[in-house]
């Protein structure tokens, strides 16, 4: 079952600059939620918070009711959340299969010690991770690529192995950040089909950030426009595409009144 995040008056400094200021958004278990805005709105700010790489200077964050402001990286990765980055952060040196493990650590039994010591239960639970990778990575397009080095491939498909590495954590909320950037255009149609599965089948809620509208339009419910780390509406993708304050927020008032 996909998770329920809230967002209430939530405010992100850094020194004077206000990155979010006020944000607040609710996304119901299952949606595909949209988050869009100019570059430098705050997008990747207000991800970082919810995955717990920033702490926000006030404000809440709940994941299905538990308030998770603060909470390390790790931990919330074990309470069912994950992510994907503008820049997939890969072990270029390592197999495609062997990035993609990497996400299924929280899964494992036990701790560091038990994995030091290498119990029987931990060789059976890495055997079924690694099965479901090879899965993962086939179902995805990427089963030719899985002895690949990382760093033999293209940016695109870096995506796709980063994809699995979250969706092996079994997440119940997925954020993507940028999943189309630098795709060519048959690659992007690929991800919204991959997407929408993720979303539906999986039963995974999605928050997505990214710049190219007509992945948002095909994909999300609902989506939230930022605009110097507030928020500026919500509301569908096609209603944002024709609000007259987002249209000046990505061209300027100027450029907003000429096409008007
Ligand atoms: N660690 C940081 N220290 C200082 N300022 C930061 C930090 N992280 C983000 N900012 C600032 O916060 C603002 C929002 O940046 P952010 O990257 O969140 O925007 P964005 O909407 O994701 O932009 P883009 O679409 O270009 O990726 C920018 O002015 C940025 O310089």
């Amino acid at each position: 079952m996909g998770a329920h995040l809230k967002l209430t008056d939530l405010n992100l400094r850094f020194g004077g600059i206000k990155v979010l200021t006020g944000v607040d958004f609710e996304v119901e278990p299952g949606q595909i939620f949209g988050l869009v805005g100019p570059n430098g709105a705050g997008k990747t700010s207000l991800f970082n918070c919810i995955s717990g790489h920033y702490r926000p200077n006030s404000g809440s964050i709940t994941i299905d009711g538990v308030e998770v402001l603060g909470t390390p990286p790790a931990t919330l990765a074990r309470h069912g959340l994950a992510r994907t980055f503008q820049h997939p952060a890969l072990q270029l040196h390592a197999t495609v299969l062997e990035n993609v493990l990497l996400g299924g650590h929280t899964r494992l039994p036990g701790g560091p010690v038990e994995w030091a010591l290498r119990l029987p239960r931990l060789s059976r639970s890495e055997r079924d991770l690694r099965v479901e990778a090879l899965a993962l990575l086939e179902r995805n397009g990427l089963g030719w690529a899985v002895n690949k080095r990382a760093d033999e491939l293209s940016h695109g498909l870096h995506k796709g192995i980063e994809l699995c590495r979250a969706l092996l954590s079994r997440p119940k909320l997925l954020l993507l950040d940028e999943p189309a950037a630098g795709l060519p255009h048959s690659e992007v149609e690929q991800l919204i089909g991959t997407v929408r599965r993720i979303g539906r089948e999986d039963d995974i809620t999605v928050v997505v950030v990214e710049h190219h509208m007509g992945l948002i339009a095909a994909l999300t419910d609902r989506v939230v426009v930022l605009d110097h780390g507030a928020k500026l509406m919500e509301g569908t993708a096609a209603e944002a595409q024709s609000d007259p304050r987002v249209i000046e927020a990505y061209l300027g008032k100027d450029d907003a009144d000429d096409v008007a």
